[in-house]
């Protein structure tokens, strides 16, 4: 069956979206994914410092992050100038597809997955309902479209999680996902399900966009 939105829900084109969307990563020349993932972290950097997260606004501020992973963008070097002024967190594969989150500050000792192919912190594991003062959730993605649709690594582990923590829930927290500039895609390209969350925005390389009713600043 090759027609076009086959299944039930246009698993198969998401799918097909995934697998096309590695390759192009995988295809980037490693020199390019650097100096994007330095400009990406640029980018970040000022909107924390300004419109998201103002300075001197009720105290410390909690990020929920990731750590990318090759040919991820790299988050490293941008977690690591968030860190002094921020508590970074960083999720954790658990059973059923569920993340936890786990403290991580330069150096922590990283240990693999056992259900994915990303580094974790050892130390205690929080449920996100636990974690107080999150002001910005990172979210990892192969592609985002217009509408603020993501494809991810088909684990469902952030479709669950954003799920849990709808969108458009008075105090949602901003979440906003991190592409390379050719990963931001026409509005309508990813097959969405009634329970996909769309991100409020995404970051690349030349800035954040903003998607619906977050198109007014954050
Ligand atoms: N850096 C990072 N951390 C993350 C995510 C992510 O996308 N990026 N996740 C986002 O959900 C969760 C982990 N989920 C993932 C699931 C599958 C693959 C993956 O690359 N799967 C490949 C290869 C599997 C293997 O060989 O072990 C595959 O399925 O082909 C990566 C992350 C939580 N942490
Ligand atoms: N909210 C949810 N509740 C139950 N199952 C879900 C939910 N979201 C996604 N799934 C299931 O998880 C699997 C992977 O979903 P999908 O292909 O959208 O992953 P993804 O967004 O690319 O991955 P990830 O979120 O891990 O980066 C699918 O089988 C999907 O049906």
């Amino acid at each position: 069956m090759t027609r076009s939105g086959s299944g039930i829900d246009g698993h198969d084109d998401k799918v097909r979206l995934r697998t096309w969307l590695r390759e192009r990563r995988e295809a980037l020349e490693p020199a390019d994914r650097a100096a994007q993932s330095r400009d990406l972290a640029r980018q970040v950097l000022e909107h924390v410092g300004s419109t998201i997260l103002p300075t001197g606004e009720g105290g410390r501020s909690t990020i929920a992050a990731y750590l990318g992973v090759a040919p991820e963008p790299d988050t490293i070097a941008l977690l690591t100038a968030l860190a002094p002024d921020h508590d970074i967190v960083v999720p954790i594969c658990e059973p059923r597809y569920q993340l936890s989150w786990a403290a991580w500050t330069p150096g922590t000792p990283l240990e693999r997955s056992v259900r994915a192919p990303v580094g974790e912190p050892g130390g205690r594991r929080f449920a996100f309902t636990e974690l107080t003062g999150v002001r910005l959730i990172l979210v990892p993605a192969l592609g985002i479209d217009q509408d603020g649709q993501r494809v991810g690594q088909g684990g469902g582990y952030y479709d669950r999680f954003l799920a849990d923590h709808p969108h458009d829930a008075p105090n949602a927290v901003p979440r906003l996902g991190i592409v390379y500039r050719s990963e931001l895609l026409p509005a309508g390209r990813v097959p969405a399900r009634p329970y996909d969350q769309p991100l409020h925005g995404a970051f690349t390389a030349d800035g954040l966009r903003l998607f619906g009713a977050r198109a007014t600043p954050v």
